[in-house]
């Protein structure tokens, strides 16, 4: 199946979760399923803008009092009149400016200084109207977000939530602390999954990584028995005689979506459905082909489960050139510069050091030669702008 295919097949296929009511401190990172609207102004009064005074008219001024942070009522200022006020404070009415502290001159009661009509104050409705909508829906909700709905007065949202992944590492070989040896393989997968699932937009707090040996069986039962909406597993995924993936999946029932992608590295993977809806992704072992993958079927997943479109990728110019696969779109780590996409090296199936030192990778359509053009797709899923 050519790249872009499994890619948009995996899009396709998965279905973001039933909308909830969320509070704002379990909401960072869902989608908004209805549109942001104010059901207030915002602010509800003119404000100052500015720690000074509150004029009247044309200076000097008489100071009669103080507003204070949090008082209800500053009550009026009559011509001539001034009074102080901190940022934020709700300004009298009949105030013409805010002059600022390091503008003024006070001498006992009496003000002076240089007040522009206007000048300082924010203006009742200024950031919106009551009824304005904010945001639309299929926004993805960030910091900013919650900000901004705790500032139009909102303490749930209407959200499609992250969806849930889990992570089984599979191999008989690999070992989790120290250096590969002689018949032991170091876990390069295992690290690399939780940030990128997080970076997808998945639910950080729910995801789990566990590892398992080489057996038909174990898999089946992790397999059954793993509660997430999207389950990783990584190795397994060839035709040798400890890759159980397809077997195990075979076993459960599940409809194979992707069985092989034209791409180079991470030709074996995979994508199926468990009867009970959970999407499976077969990560190849080889750590960079793992990562190609995830990046491939496994965000594109996770984006629609999170109720978002499937970025365009954006394009660059490779202005060396770029060797293209005769039948396969090749995954390429490369580095972002002025002229356009330069490769980095080192970026063989097995390898994360070419991954590791690049900006991205350069997705190199199949054709007969060189490739002076490729698309860009980023090694962070989360960087925004992703593409398009
Ligand atoms: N006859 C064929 N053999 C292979 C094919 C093929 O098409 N026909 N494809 C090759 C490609 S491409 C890849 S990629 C691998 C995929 O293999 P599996 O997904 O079954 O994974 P394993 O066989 O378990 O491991 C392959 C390789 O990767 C190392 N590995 C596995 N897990 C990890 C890990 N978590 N961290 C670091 N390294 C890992 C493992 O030790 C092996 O060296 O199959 C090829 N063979
Ligand atoms: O998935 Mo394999 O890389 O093509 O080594």
């Amino acid at each position: 199946m050519a790249w872009d295919v499994a890619r948009a097949l995996a899009h396709a296929v998965a279905r973001p979760g039933a909308v909830v009511r969320r509070g704002l401190d379990e909401a960072d990172g869902c989608v908004l399923a209805t549109p942001l609207v104010s059901p207030v102004a915002v602010p509800p009064v003119d404000r100052a803008a500015m720690d000074g005074y509150a004029v009247r008219g044309a200076g000097p001024w008489h100071v009669i009092g103080q507003v204070k942070a949090g008082t209800a009522d500053p009550g009026e200022l009559a011509d001539g009149e001034a009074t102080g006020m901190v940022t934020g404070a709700a300004v009298p009415a009949g105030t013409t400016s805010i002059l600022r502290t390091e503008d003024a001159t006070v001498t006992s009661a009496r003000l002076e200084g240089a007040a522009e009509d206007g000048r300082h104050i924010r203006r009742a409705g200024e950031e919106c109207r009551a009824g304005d909508q904010l945001l639309p829906a299929g926004v993805a909700i960030d910091p900013a977000v919650l900000g901004l709905a705790a500032t139009v007065g909102l303490n749930r949202l209407t959200v499609i939530p992250q969806p849930t992944v889990a992570a089984l590492i599979t191999g008989d070989e690999l070992v989790h602390q120290g250096p590969s040896s002689p018949g032991r393989v170091r876990d390069a997968i295992g690290p690399m999954l939780p940030g990128l699932i997080t970076r997808a937009g998945a639910n950080p707090t729910t995801t789990s990584v566990r590892h398992l040996g080489d057996s038909f069986e174990g898999l089946v039962g992790a397999l059954r028995d793993t509660r997430a909406d999207l389950v990783l597993v990584s190795g397994s995924s060839a035709a040798g005689p400890a890759d159980h993936l397809r077997p195990a999946l075979n076993a459960l029932g599940a409809e194979m979506i992707v069985d092989g992608v034209a791409c180079r590295p991470g030709h074996p993977q995979a994508l199926a459905q468990l009867p009970d809806g959970r999407l499976v992704i077969g990560l190849p072992g080889n750590p960079f082909a793992a990562l190609v993958a995830f990046l491939t079927l496994g965000v594109a997943a996770i984006t629609r489960m999170r109720g978002l479109p499937l970025p365009e990728l954006t394009n660059i110019a490779v202005p060396g050139g770029l060797p293209c696969h005769p039948t396969s779109t090749r995954l390429v780590p490369i580095r972002l510069t002025a002229q356009g996409a330069v490769p980095v090296g080192h970026g063989g199936a097995a390898m994360l050091r070419g991954p590791a030192s690049a900006d991205a990778l350069a997705v190199v359509a199949p054709g007969p030669s060189e490739a002076i053009a490729a698309r860009l797709l980023p090694l962070d899923p989360g960087s925004r702008p992703w593409g398009g």
